[in-house]
């Protein structure tokens, strides 16, 4: 499979260049050239299919024969590796769980399976390679841990100083080893646009990638758990709606693909917090990122989402089009608390902030009769401990996963504009 670049001035190039660079030479983000269909046999007879069957018949296409199949397989199967379940919260809404992994979010299955691929590209390669990635909470964690002792790749990670939880910062600045943490005087925008520039800086001559959702192979993997829920779901006979907490939008676009591939998703919701570049540009638009503001739902604090330019492709860069199946709606922090409360009171189901907003997109767009609705907990309650134990009346037990990092000691660079990069880079 080739792929493009979604600002059109470098060459169309292959799944591995596509993974070891990251970013196209003209700054834009990869697009597959092809986007065929699965077998309606397959998506009528999904229950039949383990999940790993399911995740290897998803992504096969857009790793053509660049990996062999036995080596994807087995890819998959360290990557699939925790179970995705569905919580009941009422009659026609239920919780999908991504955070039953390693650290906790989402982000694990995307970050494992880029580390694995890499590896595998890199294999008798002398050269050493840097993998960059700007994180505004969760993706730090779960790129630090899945490249954790990775041969040959150094991972360096950008957080937005003061602005990621207590935990999310333990997971992304303790492991050592092949990992480094900056931590940047600005906010998550700041974080990945000094990623990207440095991806341009011909002094650097390092050899860089980026392990963001930029990356095709740490977005792409993101499509499974649609395909999981949807498996989960199927005897229900309802069309499903999903309602996805979004800030770089690569979950919801990654679900998107999964409708292209022929999963029956009825309509997508991405839910925001005040940080509503997308849902403004639905209104008039007009695309205007701004500076992000910080929530308590801080994975979502980006205000110029990476891969949105993907989604407009995705619909062809039609508005109308992309309405038709797509609504965004933003909250406010006090929207969120007040939702975290009714959930529990409700359903005694504790959700974290971004789980909530999640929920409140659901309510907003309005599920019709024959609608199931699903909202992605994309991570577990623990990582924003100060935000739930002071909204609901509720103790967090710390799980083993995080019990293993919070005693450990940070230890981060402070890095205040590009240049800090720059010479960390250089050095
Ligand atoms: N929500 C993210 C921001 C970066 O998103 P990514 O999916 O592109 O890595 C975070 O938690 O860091």
């Amino acid at each position: 499979m080739n792929y493009y670049s979604l600002h059109h001035k470098s060459p169309n190039t292959t799944f591995k260049n596509a993974v070891v660079q990251g970013l196209a030479k003209d700054r834009g983000i990869y697009f597959p050239e092809n986007i065929t269909p699965l077998s309606k046999e397959f998506i009528e007879n999904i229950e039949n299919y383990t999940n790993h069957e399911i995740a290897y018949e998803a992504i096969k296409q857009f790793v053509g024969d660049e990996i062999p199949t036995s080596i994807l397989k087995e890819i998959i199967e360290k990557t699939v590796s925790f179970d995705f379940p569905l919580v009941t919260i009422d009659e026609n809404i239920a919780s999908l769980e991504l955070f039953h992994g390693p650290t906790m979010a989402f982000k694990d299955v995307g970050a494992k399976f880029m580390a694995q691929c890499l590896e595998y590209f890199n294999q008798g390669n002398e050269e050493e390679v840097t993998v960059l990635v700007a994180t505004s909470g969760d993706t730090g964690g779960a790129v630090a841990n899945g490249f954790l002792g990775a041969k040959g790749v150094n991972v360096v990670i950008l957080y937005p100083s003061g602005k990621v939880s207590d935990i999310q910062e333990k997971q992304l600045t303790t492991l050592g080893q092949n990992i480094t943490a900056l931590e940047v005087d600005g906010v998550f925008d700041d974080c990945q646009e000094m990623v990207k520039t440095a991806f341009l800086d011909e002094e650097i001559t390092k050899k860089l990638t980026s392990a963001n959702s930029i990356n095709i192979a740490r977005w792409l993997p993101q499509m499974f758990y649609f395909f999981f829920a949807y498996k989960a779901l199927k005897s229900k006979n309802k069309e499903l709606v999903f309602s996805v907490p979004s800030g770089n939008f690569g979950n919801i676009c990654a679900g998107i693909m999964a409708q292209k591939l022929g999963l029956p998703i009825k309509h997508f919701v991405a839910a925001t917090n005040v940080n509503d570049t997308v849902p403004n540009f639905l209104v008039d638009g007009v695309y205007t990122p701004k500076p992000s503001k910080a929530t308590i739902s801080n994975a979502m604090d980006v205000g110029n989402p990476s891969n949105f330019i993907r989604i407009r492709e995705l619909f062809n860069n039609d508005l109308e089009t992309l309405k038709s199946a797509f609504s965004s709606y933003s909250f406010t922090d006090d929207e969120t608390r007040e939702t975290m409360k009714k959930i529990y009171d409700n359903s005694g189901y504790v959700a974290d902030p971004h789980g909530a907003v999640g929920y409140l997109g659901l309510k907003k767009y309005g599920l019709k009769e024959n609608e199931f609705g699903v909202f992605l907990e994309t991570a577990h309650p623990v990582k924003f401990l100060d935000v739930v134990e002071e909204t609901l009346p509720v103790k967090v037990e710390i799980p083993e996963q995080i019990q293993k990092v919070i005693n450990n000691k940070k230890v981060a660079i402070k890095a205040s504009s590009y240049k800090d990069l720059k010479a960390y880079l250089m050095k």
